[in-house]
């Protein structure tokens, strides 16, 4: 591993999830108040029923569920916790007067507001995938969008903005400049500050207007700075939550930085709302690939047999960036990569991977499978860890910047833009098989994948033809999760002629030649998901502790022993310290094998 040091030492501000007092609803917000009882509250078997939107097969043309009420007429706003009131204890929550019952399902609305509107992941993802959503007729009839942000900014400046990031699907191309108006002509901006229950009764009472007397449902999308999930939650909860529909919030990663404050940052969200209105999202499990990986496991018979230390030598998960953190370097130096891609989007492809068959596709059954198998997995130490951080290059006629060159980037941090790590899952399908984890920016190429290895064939009648490292010739079985979408097996396989040769060869199902339809983008899936309710792509609290369990020993080690990174040079593979890593475990990263 790398050398200590004690010249620099990072300091970690930890974010001040502290709960402020409970707001309540003032009277004239609402009016009379209304005690639900528990028992109203659908359940699980209800709620399971209704989570199986994923299995219809066409889920747009306006087919979207808004709210989770059995029958159409029936107003049953489970998701709506606002603060209880003292007196109330635990056993019933405090509900605004609902006024409109007994509207059909037909007279429902979903109003999103996209909370720090202004910023850089609201233009380039979230804005274009409600667009795509609208294109496709995968958002309600009734729909209302709002940016919110402390930025001023009138409706009109809001439509300019968003209108540069929107893209029409390429088989959609006519008609995209009407789309775009109709689109456009639903969004609107609403001006505030992130911690003031004011400006938030002011949106609300925006977002009344649109909604008239219909079923309001409402969706907060958290695209702003993990400081002010907190308050913005606290003041959105209690002044601008529907009083008749759903409220649900999605949450953008960071989770927290290690499990206290992860754990603190879910007391402070809880203390608003109740777990199944957080939707915690992980744009990976949005992944066309990733989604797929479920069907691939338990819809065909040849690969779940195999799926187990018997037949398989190691799986690889790997993430790579050909670019460094360009203008992220504020954010990403108080993350580093581990907590950036590894605690999250690697692991939860892994926990997905090696879960135990669900019950059902039912949201719970498969985060319950999937805590269950991060429960197994061993936390990591520095030994199982190799870090990394990326210099400068220089090629023929461009230098490309170091790490540190990064003006947003401190002088001297340690910060690891390279991670490796060896996973163990101590359980009867897998224990001692190493599961090989590396992520890594500024490397040589882009790419996201999951790489099988499996074993020898025992007694293998060929091995003489074969060459003499019998590692090249194994089965190996790579989902390529990005770019060029692709799953592919190697095989040894005749060379067609009169003589015995083998090669290893690829059945390969290559997305862009079977399939003409273009791939959604992951937010434009999880953006639907949370619209209808479905939660099965969203992780749960105990999954986010499950995970930060694994991490936050070795994290605390790094930063707290000053590890200095190995370095790498700006388009390289990576350290060297990561083949050590593998060849420990006697395995070799296939994605730097040739060819592959
Ligand atoms: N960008 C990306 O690709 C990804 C981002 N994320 C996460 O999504 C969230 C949003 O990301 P991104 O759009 O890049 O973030 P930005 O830094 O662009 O922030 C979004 C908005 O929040 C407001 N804001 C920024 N800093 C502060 C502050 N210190 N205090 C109060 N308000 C502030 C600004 O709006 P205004 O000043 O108008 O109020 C800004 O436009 C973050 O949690 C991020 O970690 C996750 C994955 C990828
Ligand atoms: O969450 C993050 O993901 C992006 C990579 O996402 P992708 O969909 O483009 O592969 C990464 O660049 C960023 O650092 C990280 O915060």
């Amino acid at each position: 591993m790398a050398a200590f040091s004690s010249a620099h030492r990072r300091s970690h501000a930890t974010t001040p999830y502290s709960p402020s007092s409970r707001p309540r609803l003032s009277p004239s917000d609402g009016g009379h108040h209304r005690r639900v009882a528990l028992s109203s509250i659908p359940s699980r078997l209800a709620l399971r029923a209704q989570s199986s939107s994923r299995l219809r097969g066409s889920r747009c043309a306006n087919a979207v569920r808004l709210h989770e009420g059995a029958g159409a007429a029936t107003i049953i706003p489970v998701e709506n916790k606002l603060p209880l009131k003292k007196s109330e204890g635990s056993l019933s929550l405090t509900l605004p007067k609902v006024e409109n019952i007994n509207i059909g399902e037909n007279e429902s609305t979903v109003s999103i507001t996209v909370v720090g509107a202004s910023g850089d992941l609201a233009k380039r993802k979230i804005f274009p995938a409600l667009f795509a959503l609208f294109c496709e007729d995968c958002l309600p009839k009734h729909f209302t969008i709002y940016g919110y942000a402390r930025s001023k900014m009138t409706d009109a400046e809001l439509r300019n903005m968003i209108s540069k990031s929107l893209t029409c699907r390429t088989h959609k191309r006519e008609n995209c400049e009407e789309k775009m108006d109709q689109f456009l002509k639903r969004c609107f901006y609403h001006s505030g500050h992130y911690d003031c229950l004011e400006n938030f009764a002011e949106l609300d009472k925006k977002l009344k207007l649109h909604e008239g007397r219909r079923i309001s449902n409402r969706l907060f999308y958290l695209s702003i700075p993990p400081n002010i999930f907190v308050d913005a939650v606290r003041c959105s909860s209690s002044l601008a939550a529907s009083r008749n529909g759903w409220t649900r919030v999605i949450v953008e990663k960071p989770f927290g930085r290690d499990s206290e404050s992860s754990a603190a940052l879910t007391k402070a969200l809880k203390q608003y709302l109740e777990e199944n209105q957080i939707f915690r999202i992980d744009h990976y499990l949005g992944k066309e690939l990733v989604e797929n990986l479920s069907v691939l496991r338990f819809s065909n018979l040849i690969f779940e047999p195999l799926w187990s230390r018997n037949y398989i030598r190691n799986v690889q998960l790997i993430f790579s960036e050909d670019f460094g953190t360009e203008g992220r370097g504020g954010y990403f130096d108080s993350y580093g990569i581990i907590r950036d891609i590894m605690q999250n989007h690697l692991l939860q492809i892994l926990a997905l991977f090696a879960m135990e068959t669900p019950v059902s596709l039912d949201a719970e059954d498969i985060r319950n499978e999937k805590v269950k198998v991060l429960r197994c997995m061993k936390p990591l130490h520095l030994d199982d860890v190799v870090i990394g951080q990326y210099t400068s290059h220089n090629d023929r006629s461009t230098t490309y910047p170091a790490y540190t060159d990064d003006k947003t980037v401190p002088n001297g941090s340690l910060t690891p833009t390279f991670a490796a790590a060896a996973i163990f899952i101590n359980n009867a399908r897998w224990e001692g098989v190493p599961f090989l984890m590396k992520a890594g920016k500024a490397l040589q190429d882009r790419r996201a994948e999951i790489r099988v290895q499996f074993r020898h064939v025992p007694g293998n009648l060929y091995s003489q033809k074969l060459g003499t490292d019998l590692d090249q010739a194994t089965n190996e079985l790579v989902i390529r999760v990005q770019p060029d979408e692709a799953i592919y097996l190697m095989i040894n396989n005749k060379v067609p002629g009169l003589e015995m040769k083998l090669d290893h060869s690829n059945l390969n199902l290559h997305y862009a030649a079977r399939y003409s339809k273009e791939i959604p983008d992951a937010y434009e899936r999880l953006l639907l998901d949370a619209i209808e309710g479905e939660r099965r792509l969203f992780i749960r609290s105990d999954e986010l502790d499950a995970a930060w369990a694994i991490f936050t020993p070795v994290l605390k080690e790094i930063d707290e022993k000053n590890i200095v990174p190995e370095s790498y040079p700006y388009g390289s593979r990576g350290p060297a310290g990561a083949h050590r890593l593998a060849a420990r475990h006697n395995v070799k990263w296939g994605d730097l094998s040739t060819g592959q």
